[in-house]
């Protein structure tokens, strides 16, 4: 069934062949190719030189598989658990099921040094696929001044004239650049970097054919076993505290996942009697930690590490306290309302209720790996907050993913608490978004101290914090078309949008959005009135109205789930939803994403956007409404849009003209603050009056869904009312002076 021609309800549809777009929808299956900054030439002539270079060295054997299977050609070394020496131990892994075949594979050939790229190689690779990796350390930690050896007199006042002047800048900016050796192929995660062969099996078990950039430059640096030099070929040690800032949709999930599974792996290997939550991801909502669960199970099939989410009531922490054997809790918080500040943060709040209940206590999760929302763990160190933060001594890797926001002040609080609660020497941290914002760094590094500092851990600054950036920091992706289009009004949106579902009706060069796709709105009721708004605008062939659905953080968890199951199988063409689902949230085949209400900051627009155009899929288009009221607010969105099409290079006509650009106003520091927190102000409260209609800033019901006048809403409310009524008089006999019938009755409240 064509979704599309269904919905247009047109049999006059012009063939796929005049819309070349349609070939290349997201929705029609795998990209060619996820790298979005590639150099086909070059990556060819790197090759071809690799090459030249085996068979220079006048290896036979080499050199013929080369010509087979580069990868297979790495003599290898297959120490996977102890990737410091030269010659492999017959090593196996705790629960025995990496053993033979790790075996089978190891070898006893050493690693070939030549095969380790020069530096030319690595600067070459990274600089063609847009990575940039620096190291963020303090510049006296990175060039400490040698401590004074008392000297003789002479030589002091020789050394004093000769002390190197401090560098500039620019030239510190130069020396911190890194070069880390780039993972051209998922195979040399086991030939190069010595993963698990059943990990490596569960990552080829994926069928990606080559890593994108942020795994090609981040899996090395976590994984160890090569080299990662400096810009003047000074070497750091691996397992850095990293930064990780690169596109949606790049593949960030598995660049996290492999080094952590690989590093339990070893532990489990290393101290098989030593059992406990060895890694902590936190993600902002739960779909995303529902969907980073999915994808860790597929990857730790058959290693024997656990991987769980976090789920109400889990216990994480043994705590030896009797009272706790049964114990009478309070679940302050329902999750939901932290959800829904990460959505919403003007939604109508949700009120929290105090749930009383007698429970048993659960034993403690044996899973290895946990992954969470913030606020249920920190609850569950904290027994709901009845008690001080437990730790968790064994964790060694943390990962916040969405770093960003989780990092926000709305967040803020609970992230840093489960940070501090990793208490082991060896944790190393990790933040991966596709925005930061030019505060994280420091908030990063006071915390690191920090943590250092409350658990008397020793700085150790051989462990530095390493930023990794891929392509333009907080740009939108560079493979969609991005649309502005000016609405004018609350109601030209609405007729805009229905222009998109039904493009047959619109002129040629029009937007075609092809389902499935998602519309964001600011609001939990403005996305319910949308949706209900639309129910009917699908035809019955096609489905009618339960191909379209509405999703938000006031619906139960069920609810939640049941909906993204049905999009995700392409039940739901159609999903109305609030920025709960703008971060993180991966629909593979998404054609398109409307903007309805303007995101509230520049960095929601890249995230947003970024839920179609996935692993590199061309063909994905996002459409942005604007208003009236939103023309201050939409210069920054512009910008993106601008910025992102130089990216591309793309030529022609732009889609944002330098006019309209330079006639949009800049937002003041406040009013973006104002933005961020509120959204735009005109539009808060749906189907209430707001300040500004109270203050006649805007007429009333101005900012209301709906195509249908104040006036017509106002008789149909009041037929409505009178029909209800009139039912209510016959069906029930009211006792004669019964004061409550007439109060009951509320049918004119519009
Ligand atoms: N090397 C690869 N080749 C092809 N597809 C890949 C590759 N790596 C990951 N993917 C796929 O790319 C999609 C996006 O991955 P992922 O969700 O990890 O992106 P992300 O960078 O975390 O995005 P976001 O910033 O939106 O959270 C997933 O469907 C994933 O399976």
């Amino acid at each position: 069934m064509d979704a599309f021609k269904l919905l247009t309800r047109s049999t006059k549809l012009k063939p796929a062949s005049s819309a070349p777009t349609s070939a290349r929808l997201p929705s029609t299956g795998k990209a060619e190719n996820p790298q979005l900054f590639r150099n086909a030439e070059l990556d060819r002539a790197l090759a071809e030189a690799r090459q030249g270079k085996k068979r220079k060295r006048g290896d036979a054997a080499a050199a013929a598989a080369a010509d087979d299977d580069d990868d297979e050609a790495v003599a290898v070394n297959l120490d996977f658990f102890n990737p410091g020496k030269r010659k492999r131990d017959q090593a196996s892994d705790d629960e025995g099921h990496d053993d033979d075949e790790d075996r089978s594979s190891g070898g006893e050939e050493e690693v070939d040094e030549e095969d380790s790229m020069d530096d030319v190689e690595r600067r070459t690779i990274l600089n063609s696929h847009k990575i940039k990796v620096t190291d963020l350390r303090d510049w006296d930690v990175l060039h400490p001044t040698k401590p004074a050896e008392k000297p003789k007199k002479k030589k002091k006042k020789q050394e004093a004239a000769a002390a190197p002047p401090v560098p500039s800048k620019k030239e510190q900016k130069k020396a911190r650049r890194l070069y880390p050796e780039p993972l051209v192929s998922f195979q040399e995660l086991r030939t190069k970097h010595k993963i698990s062969k059943r990990l490596a099996e569960n990552v080829a078990e994926q069928g990606f054919t080559v890593p994108t950039e942020v795994q090609l430059g981040t899996l090395p640096l976590l994984l160890g076993g090569s080299k990662v030099l400096g810009a003047s070929s000074s070497a750091i040690s691996a397992d850095p505290d990293l930064l990780v800032v690169a596109p949606t949709g790049s593949g960030k999930t598995l660049s996290f996942l492999i080094p952590v599974i690989n590093k339990i792996l070893r532990l489990h290997h290393e101290q098989p009697d030593e059992r406990g939550i060895f890694s902590v991801v936190v993600a902002p909502t739960k779909e995303l930690a529902g969907q980073i669960v999915n994808e860790g199970r597929k990857l730790v099939l058959g290693t024997g590490v656990k991987i769980a989410l976090m789920k109400k009531g889990m216990e994480v922490v043994e705590r030896g306290d009797e009272d706790d054997r049964a114990v009478k809790t309070t679940d302050i918080l329902d999750e939901d309302s932290e959800e829904d500040s990460s959505s919403a943060s003007d939604e109508d709040e949700e009120e929290n209720t105090e749930k009383k209940k007698t429970r048993t206590k659960a034993p403690v999760t044996k899973s290895d790996i946990l992954v969470t929302t913030p606020l249920q763990l920190v609850n569950a160190l904290s027994a709901n907050r009845t008690k001080p933060l437990a730790q968790l001594p064994l964790v060694r890797s943390l990962v916040l993913d969405e770093a960003d926001v989780l990092l926000d002040p709305l967040f803020r609080e609970q992230t840093l608490d489960i940070w501090r609660s990793c208490s082991h020497p060896d944790m190393r941290i990790s933040l991966w978004s596709a925005t930061m914002g030019s505060n994280i760094e420091d908030l990063v590094k006071s915390t690191i101290k920090e943590r250092q500092e409350f658990h008397g851990l020793e700085t150790n600054s051989s462990s530095p914090l390493v930023r990794l950036v891929v392509g333009l920091k907080d740009s939108a992706i560079p493979n969609i078309d991005h649309k502005l289009i000016y609405a004018a009004t609350e109601q030209g949106k609405l007729l805009g949008l229905r222009q998109l579902l039904r493009p047959a009706t619109a002129s040629s060069s029009d937007v075609r959005l092809r389902p499935p796709f998602l519309i964001f709105t600011q609001t939990i009721p403005r996305a319910v009135a949308l949706h209900s708004e639309l129910l009917y605008d699908i035809p019955v062939e096609a489905g009618g109205s339960s191909r379209i659905a509405v999703l938000h953080s006031d619906l139960s968890d069920i609810q939640r789930s049941e909906i993204m199951k049905g999009f995700r199988k392409g039940e739901i063409w159609i999903l109305v939803t609030t920025d709960l689902l703008a971060r993180g949230v991966d629909f593979r085949g998404i054609n398109g994403v409307v903007n309805y209400d303007i995101p509230n900051s520049a960095a929601v627009y890249v995230h947003r956007v970024g839920r179609t155009g996935r692993a590199g899929r061309e063909g994905g288009i996002a459409v942005t409404f604007y208003t009236k009221e939103d023309i201050p607010y939409v210069k920054s969105i512009a910008n993106i849009i601008d910025v992102s099409e130089k990216l591309r290079g793309k030529t022609g006509e732009k889609s944002i003209q330098k006019w309209l650009l330079d006639a949009l106003p800049d937002l003041s520091k406040n009013a973006k603050k104002e933005l961020k927190k509120h959204g735009v102000r005109a539009r808060q409260s749906h189907n209430k009056q707001t300040k500004e209609e109270e203050n006649g800033k805007h007429r009333p019901g101005q900012t209301r869904i709906s195509t249908k006048s104040g006036y017509e809403r106002r008789m149909e409310n009041k037929k409505k009312g009178a029909i209800a009524a009139s039912r209510k008089r016959k069906d029930t006999a009211v006792p004669s002076g019964d004061p409550g019938s007439d109060e009951d009755w509320n049918g004119l409240d519009d």
